[in-house]
């Protein structure tokens, strides 16, 4: 497996680093395309540290990509799977990493990605992982969909690559273009409308209302349910994408895990012109406060990023009585 790096000038431990990341991504593509002949690849498996079931393949990618950086320049590794830091020797790079992400959408063959974000080593194990994203060297996906892709960005814009399937290699394709300035597609999981806060309800309703209400055009919906394949479709034809916090017992701080789900792509959205925040303030600027913390996370075409966060400026009673005019959603 090669991957073109030609260009980038990116210091021989990242390239490192990022070719085992995408040889890891294409042996896990070729067993992902096997699934249910070779292995059921959803079956329960156990339970990480941030309470979620895991499948076969969350534990096999997470090996798999363990494994692969051993003797790199990762020095410690943090994995949605791993209930602590993994210490992996001496190096110059710390790597955080959700192996596989869009578990729900393993068994229905619909695209799943992995999320990495790397930073410079820090003084501490805790140091590596618990500081601002903006502090990161490079963060991206490989995604497991109709083409098997890496995108990732080393803070000068995004780069991707699509693996070739009958080469094997990655194979570099134009960087991702500047988001559009103007969306007409929302994402958010809207069975969870009667739990989110008065503000994300507000705006919604007003997508929702299209031509007839308040916005006077009409607006589109995705829901994938895998953040990577929704990141892509936002990275190419723009879009805005909601998680927020909502008032479900252990969604209190969204569901969204910020140092390896939110960061990485908050970096990549940022490093393409669009904006990402909890909602009101940039995810870049947040420090988790555990190795698993979780946030709200609202991404995409930089407009609308700015027009739920000035959603969020309203006062809750305002906000509660627009959500009472445009409840759209009531009976
Ligand atoms: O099932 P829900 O609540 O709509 O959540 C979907 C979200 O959960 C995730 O699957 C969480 O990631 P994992 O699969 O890595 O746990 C995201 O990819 C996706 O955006
Ligand atoms: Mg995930
Ligand atoms: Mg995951």
């Amino acid at each position: 497996m090669s991957l073109d790096l030609d260009g980038l000038g990116l210091a021989p431990d990242l390239a490192d680093v990022m070719t085992r990341l995408a040889a890891t991504g294409a042996e896990l593509a070729l067993r992902i395309a096997r699934g249910s002949i070779e292995a059921d690849l959803a079956a329960s498996a156990g339970t990480n540290a941030g309470g979620d079931g895991q499948k076969a393949l969350d534990v096999i990618a997470d090996e798999a990509f363990m494994a692969a950086l051993r003797g790199s320049a990762v020095a410690f590794y943090a994995s949605e799977e791993q209930d602590d830091i993994v210490a992996m020797g001496t190096g110059t790079l710390a790597l955080a990493i959700d192996p596989l992400d869009g578990s729900s959408n393993i068994d229905v063959n619909i695209s799943i990605g992995t999320i990495f974000s790397i930073f410079p080593v820090a003084a501490t194990p805790e140091a590596n992982f618990l500081r601002p994203g903006h502090e990161q060297i490079a963060a991206g996906y490989i995604l497991y969909g109709p083409q098997v892709m890496l995108v990732a960005s080393f803070g000068q814009g995004v780069q991707q690559w699509v693996l070739d399937p009958v080469r094997r290699e990655f194979v570099r394709i134009h960087d991702v273009r500047p988001l559009p300035l103007e969306t007409s597609e929302f994402a958010i999981n809207a069975s969870n409308y009667r739990h989110w806060p008065a503000p994300v309800r507000a705006f919604i309703d007003d997508l929702v209302a299209g031509a007839d209400g308040p916005r006077g055009r009409n607006f589109n919906m995705r829901w994938i349910a895998s953040l990577v394949a929704e990141t892509h479709r936002i990275l190419t034809r723009g879009g805005v994408f909601l998680y927020p916090a909502d008032k479900r017992k252990g969604y209190e701080r969204g569901r969204l895990r910020l140092l390896y789900e939110c960061a990485p792509i908050a970096m990549l959205i940022t490093q393409a012109g669009g904006a990402a925040t909890d909602g009101a303030d940039p995810i870049l600027g947040a420090v988790p406060d555990g190795l698993h913390a979780r946030t709200g996370f609202v991404f995409g075409t930089a407009a609308k990023v700015a027009r739920v966060a000035a959603y969020h400026d309203l006062p809750e009673d305002e906000a509660s009585a627009l959500f009472s005019t445009r409840g759209l959603f009531r009976s």
